[in-house]
């Protein structure tokens, strides 16, 4: 449903961070993009949506060419999600949420009893309705974040793409978001693309991971083809094991840092 073909792009013309980007995502599944700080990460989503321009190649959302799907279109089908830590709004979450409707809401109009339904709906399914009246900046990061996924799901959106969600979390936030967006993909069809600085996350929850390095390198595939011992030491210079376990009818995997390692890359 979505792909990018060949993705080129540098902020300096001959300093290229992405060089022939490939890959695809199919309805319904998770793609996690993992890498090092300053690796491209926030660069590529941008360049995926359209927020930045590929100097080569293109992104295509249901086989047609990203530039050429009007941006009210385009907005109905593709929600962004960004780092909850840069956004403080003196919104009620309800207010926040349903702002999530714009694409549907004419310049000069406000938003209407269909759209604070669907509001309502959406915040109940994430488990966030007694929040509603709560001010976005009198709540926490975990609650926050479950908001900006609320807001991103109230148009009805075929892909979401979102900015570390489970970063600045804790513990048991850090899971109930990745929990919460799992049951997007799977109960909803939705289709996410997820940036994440943990692969335990990546490995617990994604379908495709697409692993990005410094000096234009990246592999692209599936998670437990992409997230190897080789592939973590090469890309984020560190040694790991990879120990997994089963606990009742699932399956699960522990990364331990064992030590910093030497790559000619980093
Ligand atoms: N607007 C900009 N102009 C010029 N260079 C930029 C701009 N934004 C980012 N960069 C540079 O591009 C590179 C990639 O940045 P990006 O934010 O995409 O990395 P990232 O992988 O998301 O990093 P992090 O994990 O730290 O969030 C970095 O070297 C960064 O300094």
């Amino acid at each position: 449903m979505f792909r990018v073909q060949n993705g080129v792009f540098g902020y300096e013309r001959e300093d290229r961070i992405l060089n022939g980007i490939d890959f695809s995502l199919a309805e319904g599944k998770i793609l996690t993009i993992l890498g090092p700080n300053g690796a491209g990460k926030t660069t590529l989503l941008k360049c995926m949506v359209g927020l930045l321009k590929w100097q080569d190649g293109r992104s295509l959302l249901e086989d047609r060419p990203v530039p050429q799907i009007p941006a009210a279109e385009f907005w109905k089908k593709v929600s962004y999600v960004p780092q909850a830590k840069n956004f403080a709004v003196p919104y009620s979450v309800r207010e926040m949420v349903v702002m999530g409707r714009a694409p549907y809401i004419g310049v000069f109009s406000v938003p209407g009893k269909m759209d604070y339904e669907i509001a309502t709906e959406t915040m109940a399914s994430l488990g966030i309705l007694h929040l509603q009246n709560k001010q976005c900046s009198r709540i926490s990061g975990g609650e926050l974040q479950l908001a900006l996924i609320a807001r991103a799901l109230v148009a009805g959106p075929k892909l979401v793409i979102l900015d570390e969600p489970e970063s600045h979390l804790d513990f048991r936030n850090q899971l109930l978001v990745l929990e919460k967006l799992q049951w997007v993909a799977t109960e909803k069809g939705i289709s996410c693309v997820i940036n994440t600085h943990y692969p335990e996350n990546a490995f617990r929850i994604s379908d495709r991971t697409l692993m990005l390095g410094r000096g234009k390198r990246y592999v692209f595939g599936e998670t437990r083809e992409v997230i190897t011992e080789e592939n973590l030491r090469e890309f984020f210079g560190v040694r790991v094991r990879i120990l997994p376990f089963r606990e009742g009818e699932r399956d699960f995997n522990t990364i331990f840092p064992v030590e910093l390692a030497n790559t000619a890359f980093l």
